[in-house]
Formats: structure tokens, sequence, C-alpha cells
């Protein structure tokens, strides 16, 4: 990609914990993470192992307990315009159009409006909505959504961009082809992508590398990266082979979590 070695978010040795009424929950322990420029890395996971509050430290939302987190050697304090999230759900605000919806990271920005226009424009050409700028959400089928949604984040021209799931409620074809295309998006963009999924196969399909995090705190694996070439084929033997290793490691680490 653009330039590989620069590392883009370091996150270093952070914990996170929440006090709650019944007592301290550690969500994540000193875990360590490195994404280059350009790269698109899976954080694969079962529920509850932390994926989501990683992605919230790294975006800003919220802060390590103790460990820091560096986005272009900088430590994250705040949210930043740097950062993007994609969610599962609810992306969009109901009551504005599409282009309304795409164009508000550049409005909040202060960005004038004609600029703004021809950003929304390029954005939504990409993501295939053109025809649908002056719609509602509520008038989008789930895919469409989330490529509109999908638009906005990149619509700010973000350094990263954090993607939480953001194809789980779709379904299986649905799922696939928002897949395809966001590969294709991320080819055109050389756009940093840290996307969080449940899925061995959607990781497969899309990651330069994917994470591992453990159920339990505290540890996060990481998998070679794995170097097929794109487009990586879904009914491909290369596929099958990389899925099988990463559900071997899921095993492995599963097993090993219970001799602790
Ligand atoms: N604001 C909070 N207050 C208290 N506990 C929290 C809070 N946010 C997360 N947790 C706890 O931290 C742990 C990790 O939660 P997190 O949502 O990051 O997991 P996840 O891997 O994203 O799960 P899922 O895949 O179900 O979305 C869970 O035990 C959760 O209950």
């Amino acid at each position: 990609m653009s330039d590989y070695d620069k590392v883009w978010v370091r996150v270093n040795h952070a914990t996170k914990k929440f006090e709650t009424r019944k007592g301290t929950v550690t969500a994540l322990e000193d875990v360590n993470l490195e994404i280059h420029d350009g790269e698109f890395v899976c954080l694969l996971g079962p529920s509850g192992c932390g994926k989501t509050t990683l992605l919230r430290m790294i975006s800003g939302l919220d802060i390590p307990t103790s460990g820091e987190i560096t986005i272009d050697g900088k430590v994250v304090n705040g949210p930043s315009p740097k950062m993007t999230m994609v969610f599962q759900e609810y992306s969009l605000y109901p009551w504005r159009t599409v282009a309304e919806n795409v164009g508000f990271g550049l409005e909040m920005t202060g960005v004038p409006a004609e600029q703004r226009k021809i950003e929304v424009e390029k954005q939504l050409k990409l993501v295939g909505l053109e025809a649908f700028a002056d719609s509602y959400p509520y008038e989008l089928s789930g895919g469409m959504r989330q490529r509109a949604a999908v638009a906005r984040a990149l619509a700010t021209d973000p350094a990263v961009m954090l993607m939480d799931e953001p194809f789980g409620a779709l379904d299986a074809q649905t799922r696939n082809k928002m897949q395809r295309e966001l590969l294709n998006i991320w080819q055109k963009t050389k756009k940093t992508i840290l996307f969080v999924t449940h899925s061995v196969d959607e990781a497969v399909y899309l990651a330069d590398r994917i994470v591992i995090l453990t159920p339990r705190p505290g540890r996060v694996h990481e998998i070679d990266t794995i170097s097929l070439q794109r487009p990586r084929e879904r009914t491909s033997v290369e596929f099958a082979q990389y899925r099988k290793k990463v559900l071997h490691m899921i095993e492995e680490l599963e097993t090993g979590n219970q001799n602790i």
C-alpha cells in the first residue's frame, strides 16, 4: 500500500476497566496492537471479549484506564476527525437525507456548502448511491443504508476507518455483496481499516491481517499476514486453507484458556 511502514494506530499496553454496581469489569487488559497505513485489519473475537471497547478507545470516545493509544504518534485524548466509526445500525440520522448524512462530518468541521456538495457527490458515486441523494434512510434497504454510512465515514477523509460489525445485521447475500463493495472502495481509496467481526469467513475474505482477541481479557494474538492475491475468492482452495488455519488458532487459544 501507499506507505506501509507508517504506523497510524499504536495501542500500547492498553487496559480498560469499568466500575459497575457489581464491581470492576476488566474489558481489556494490556493489549498491544499496531495498524499500518493502508492495511485492512480484521479484529475477530466472540461476544464480550472487548472489541467495541478497543474501537471506542482508538476513536477517542473512551480513554484507557492505563496504557496509551497513539494515532500518527499523538496520544488520543478525545474524538478526532482522523478516525471515523461505522456501526452496525443506527448510523444515519433519520431526519436527514442521504446527502445531508454524508455531508454531516464536513458540515461539523465548517466546510463551505459548495465544497461539501462536490465531496458528497464524489462519495455517493463511490458507493453507488448517486440516485438516492435526496432519499431518507427509511427509504433505503439495509445494505444501502450501510453504503451511505460508509460514504459518510469516508467524506471527512479519515486516516483510519473503524468499522464495528457494519454488516452484522444484513442477510447473508447482502452481506457478501457489501464485503465485495467494501473491498472495491478500499482498493480505490487506500484507506486504513480496522474492521470488527464475529465471522471467521468475513475476516478471511476481507483482511490483510487478522487479529484474534481472546475471550479472556489481557491477550491479543495476531495471526501472520494473510498474503493471498486479491480479489480473494470465497470458493478457492486458499480461502479454505486460511479459514481452517484461523479456526485452528481460535481452537488453540480456547484450549489454552481452559488451562488458566
Ligand atoms: N460502559 C460499560 N460499563 C460496564 N461494562 C462495560 C461497558 N462497556 C463494556 N463493558 C464490558 O466490557 C466487556 C467487553 O465489552 P465489549 O462491548 O467491548 O465487547 P465486544 O467484544 O465488543 O462484544 P460484542 O461482540 O457482543 O459487541 C463486556 O464484559 C462488557 O460487559
